[in-house]
């Protein structure tokens, strides 16, 4: 661990809070995405690189049964998503407080309105990096799937109807303190959420056009010109590119090559102002075994580059 951190204590702690949970998205088997993560020995590999790493177990969470949570509006198992990710926004709050690094294991995208709660509740100065084929930003009125996974954003910015189920989110993210990398799959709604908060973000025509490293420089000038602010960094594995990962509930061709998406994680970890990480989306159950053990070990490689693993 080269770089400094400015914001983790020493000894460096990373605190996994492993989220089994599906609920934001209709396919089974993504909750088994974090067991299988620990299972590879993601653990051990973050020790090696000189965390003392914490890990009590996956959470437990409530379940309700099968017609217990009927939509609201269009959303689809509204009630359980809200309640889980408040239980991951106090875990992931609870260990940011005590200086350690929260690593995230999903389970679907829709946990991040927890994780990042959870981080501005300790570092209210927070930008996000949102690395995705995806914006995840529709509101209960544009969502057209009804899967909340594509949604947290909104409720994070406090765009769309309120829905008091979801009035724990304190709606305290700017538009300007959130950047996307890796977008491909985005919907009309979206685009135009996008334009209206002028929400920056770098799709992969611009990761073609600019390069890997041009692009995560310049995303860092957006949200963190002077490189002071805490950073949180949600990663869906459905960024890479499907040939690269392909277990994953949402692939869209044309994504992110291996070495882009750790370069995304080594620059994160270089700034020293990395507070919070997601690794979400990972689907066990999704294409044949060896594909599963691809995106596995691809999901253990990236957190690994964002705790500092370097090639040399
Ligand atoms: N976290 C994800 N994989 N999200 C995919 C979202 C897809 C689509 N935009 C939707 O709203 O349903
Ligand atoms: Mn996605
Ligand atoms: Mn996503």
């Amino acid at each position: 661990m080269s770089s400094q951190s400015h914001f983790i204590a020493e000894p460096k702690i990373a605190a996994i809070v492993g989220c089994p949970f599906s609920g934001g998205q209709a396919k089974p088997g993504v909750d088994r995405g974090p067991i299988n993560l620990v299972e590879a020995g993601l653990i051990q590999q973050l020790e090696g690189l000189g965390w003392k790493v914490e890990f009590d177990g996956h959470h437990q969470f409530e379940e309700i049964s099968a017609n217990g949570d009927p939509p609201i509006g269009k959303l689809r198992n509204p009630r359980i998503v809200s309640r889980v990710s408040k239980a991951v926004a106090e875990a992931v709050g609870y260990h940011a407080k005590m200086g350690k690094l929260p690593v995230t294991l999903g389970g679907d995208h829709s946990l991040a309105m927890g994780t990042i709660s959870g981080t501005l509740d300790t570092h209210p100065n927070a930008c996000v990096v949102w690395i995705d084929a995806h914006a995840d930003i529709n509101t209960p009125e544009t969502t057209e799937s009804g899967n909340i996974h594509g949604m947290p954003m909104s409720f994070l910015l406090g765009l769309g109807e309120k829905i008091s189920e979801y009035s724990w989110i304190q709606p305290r993210l700017q538009p300007s303190s959130l950047v996307y990398i890796g977008l491909r799959d985005v919907d009309a709604a979206e685009k135009r959420i996008l334009k209206e908060n002028k929400i920056k973000a770098f799709s992969m025509h611009e990761v073609d056009k600019y390069g890997i490293g041009k692009v995560v420089e310049m995303a860092l000038d957006h949200v963190n010109p002077k490189r002071d602010r805490p950073i949180h960094l949600s990663f869906d594995v459905d960024a890479l590119d499907p040939s690269v990962a392909p277990s994953t509930g949402t692939p869209v061709r044309g994504g992110l090559t291996f070495r882009e998406g750790h370069y995304i994680c080594e620059a994160i970890y270089e700034t020293g102002l990395l507070v919070a990480l997601d690794l979400m989306e990972v689907n066990p159950s999704l294409e044949d075994a060896a594909s599963v053990h691809q995106t596995v070990a691809v999901g253990c490689s990236l957190v690994r580059a964002a705790l500092g693993e370097t090639l040399l």
